[in-house]
């Protein structure tokens, strides 16, 4: 660099350093379009758009590290089996790897029947005829071709007035034109699209996109695409949807022209302005998956799509194998993807919250008891199943969560349905750890306090046997009891529980009462386990625990030993005998 050169650089850096205070008044605001008579507010997007994947050309032109020809392929093959028939693969005319991904994919055979690639070029004749070159022998293909139209574009980049512009536009139609009917074997579209259309006046965007349309002559039979993009997302998604309303009112032959999105997300509304541009009139959409592309992204493609699923609609893309997707993605654009990306960031199905925890245990149940027809869970939108994802991680567990929500893992990983009464107890075990812990209480480790604080028997109160004998609804019994010696009791009372909460109460001196009582068969392991969870007042001292037998009884009344042995510390009477 020269010495001028240096110079120059310099003082636009100074330049910009010194306009750069966070000053909202050197910005304006967008002008709006006096478009009264809109329809596009009260449109429903019933079906899904034609896509077009530009994550091999807008996407890969903003990575780092633009894909290697072998990243390319396996990106490729993605977008594919993801569905979608229409893939813009590369810039051919800017680098040598575009190039020979192009070639590679036309000799080696690799696009599908059908699928059509798409590929973009300036209005550059020198570019257009080695665009061609990359196309040779390929059955069916989409040339695009654009030049920038914005007011900033053309008075500070080209220098040049409306109609210089708009006859680059021509120009550059003309020689695609040319091109492709030199090469007649080939089926070709062609694709215009007015670059940095949001910074163009709206009418003259019309006149230059009528002009190109008048080169092409659809109506001929050659199919036409005009791409309208957000190349900066400048205004509000409503603003936009006018634009492309009054755009789809006012270009010639409309009838035989494919109208286009391709939204950027600078603005972070890249998806909802393309909603509100499909509402006014759009057919086809063009975006990359997860939102790679330019500055912020482009639109992205699995949001949009999944909005459509979410709302019945078919969205004509498969995402059923979404870690495949992110596995490929990552691989390819070196990217990583946030734990909130919409509908397949690692988080965006997992609560931590305790209500809607809760809500989530009350409402999966719900519909399942129902059999509801369509899915209505509360904070899910959609079955995170649909996506490949378990329901492991809709319920996480750490200080922010309640009880409902460590009764959930503990049903879903367990098959323990703890009884509503002992949900406070299990959570209160928990919430300490999770504090304590000061992060995530992994399912496994809701186990072992589980286990710890209710199932595990305290020493000198283990069952070792019973007998039982029942006459009219009396039941007498004895118990042997694993103490420091072993001992023998016998009670008598309605059922064995009874009967032994008599027994414990003569031999200890004490008031034992059950006040809470529940049994149920596990849902896992072995199939004949059962899970029984008492909860006594032990001279008023509450005790709460549980016990896991495969005999239904010995679970029943191991639970009432152990509760009592837990208030042993608690309780003066249970402490004064052996
Ligand atoms: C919003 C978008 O994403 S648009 C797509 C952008 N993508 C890319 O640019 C990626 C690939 N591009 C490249 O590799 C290069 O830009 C190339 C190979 C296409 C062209 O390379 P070069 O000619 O060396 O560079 P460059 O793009 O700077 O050329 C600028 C010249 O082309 C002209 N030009 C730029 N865009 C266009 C266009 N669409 N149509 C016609 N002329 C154009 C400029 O006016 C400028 O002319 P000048 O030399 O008379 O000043
Ligand atoms: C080439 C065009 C369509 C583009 O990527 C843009 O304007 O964002
Ligand atoms: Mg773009």
């Amino acid at each position: 660099m020269s010495t001028s050169e240096q110079q120059d650089n310099h003082s636009v850096a100074q330049q910009m350093a010194a306009a750069g205070s966070f000053d909202h008044r050197k910005y304006k605001a967008y002008p709006r379009l006096n478009l009264t008579d809109r329809t596009w507010p009260d449109q429903v997007i019933s079906e899904a758009p034609i896509w077009c994947s530009v994550d091999l050309r807008d996407g890969n032109q903003a990575l780092v590290k633009p894909m290697t020809v072998a990243q390319k392929v396996k990106m490729f093959a993605l977008l594919v089996k993801l569905g979608f028939k229409q893939i813009e693969i590369g810039f051919p005319s800017a680098a040598q790897p575009e190039f020979d991904f192009a070639r590679k994919l036309i000799e080696d055979n690799l696009i599908p029947d059908d699928v059509t690639i798409q590929v973009l070029t300036q209005a550059r004749e020198h570019l257009i005829g080695k665009t061609f070159e990359a196309l040779k022998g390929v059955k069916r293909a989409i040339v695009h071709v654009y030049n920038s139209t914005s007011t900033v574009q053309r008075e500070q980049t080209f220098s040049m007035s409306q109609a210089q512009i708009a006859g680059i536009a021509v120009q550059g139609a003309r020689w695609v034109q040319e091109y492709a009917a030199r090469n007649p074997n080939t089926e070709w579209t062609f694709q215009y699209s007015p670059e940095s259309f949001t910074g163009t006046e709206i009418d003259y965007a019309i006149e230059v996109c009528n002009q190109v349309i008048d080169v092409w002559q659809p109506i001929q039979g050659q199919p036409v695409i005009i791409n309208l993009p957000a190349t900066v997302e400048m205004s509000t998604p409503n603003v936009f949807a006018d634009q492309i309303e009054y755009m789809c009112r006012a270009l010639h032959q409309r009838e035989q022209v494919i109208v286009c999105l391709h939204t950027h997300n600078d603005r972070g509304c890249g998806v909802a302005a393309t909603e509100l541009g499909l509402m006014a009139g759009a057919d086809r959409v063009e975006g990359a998956l997860l939102g790679n592309g330019e500055r912020t992204g482009n639109m992205d493609l699995v949001t949009l799509a999944m909005n459509l699923y979410s709302q019945g609609v078919d969205p004509k893309l498969d995402f059923s194998d979404v870690q495949e997707m992110l596995r490929v993605c990552q691989e390819c654009t070196d990217l990583p993807v946030h734990p909130r990306h919409p509908w397949v960031g690692e988080l965006v199905y997992t609560a931590f919250s305790g209500s809607h925890q809760d809500a989530i245990r009350k409402s999966l149940q719900f519909h399942h008891d129902k059999g509801l027809a369509h899915w209505e869970v509360a904070y899910l939108p959609i079955n995170p199943a649909d996506l490949g994802r378990d329901y492991e991680a809709v319920v996480r567990i750490n200080s922010q969560s309640g009880k409902g929500g460590v009764a959930h893992v503990l049903e879903r990983d367990y098959g323990i349905e703890l009884p509503k009464w002992m949900h406070q107890h299990v959570s209160n075990v928990v919430q300490k750890a999770a504090e304590q812990a000061g992060s995530e209480v992994r399912s496994k480790e809701i186990k072992a306090l589980f286990d710890d604080h209710f199932v595990a028997v305290p020493a000198g109160w283990n069952l070792r046997g019973y007998d039982l004998s029942s006459q009219n609804q009396q039941t007498e019994a004895t118990f042997r009891i694993e103490a420091a010696e072993p001992i023998e009791l016998t009670g008598r009372g309605v059922g064995a529980l009874e009967a032994l909460a008599d027994a414990l109460g003569r031999h200890y001196g004490v008031a034992i009462k059950v006040s809470q009582f529940d049994e149920h068969a596990l849902r896992q392991g072995t199939d004949s386990d059962a899970i029984a969870s008492v909860c006594v007042s032990v001279d008023g001292v509450d005790s709460v625990a549980a016990a896991i037998h495969e005999d239904t009884t010995t679970a029943n009344l191991q639970a009432l030993l152990s509760a009592v042995g837990r208030a042993a510390k608690r309780v003066a009477g249970l402490q004064s005998v052996g």
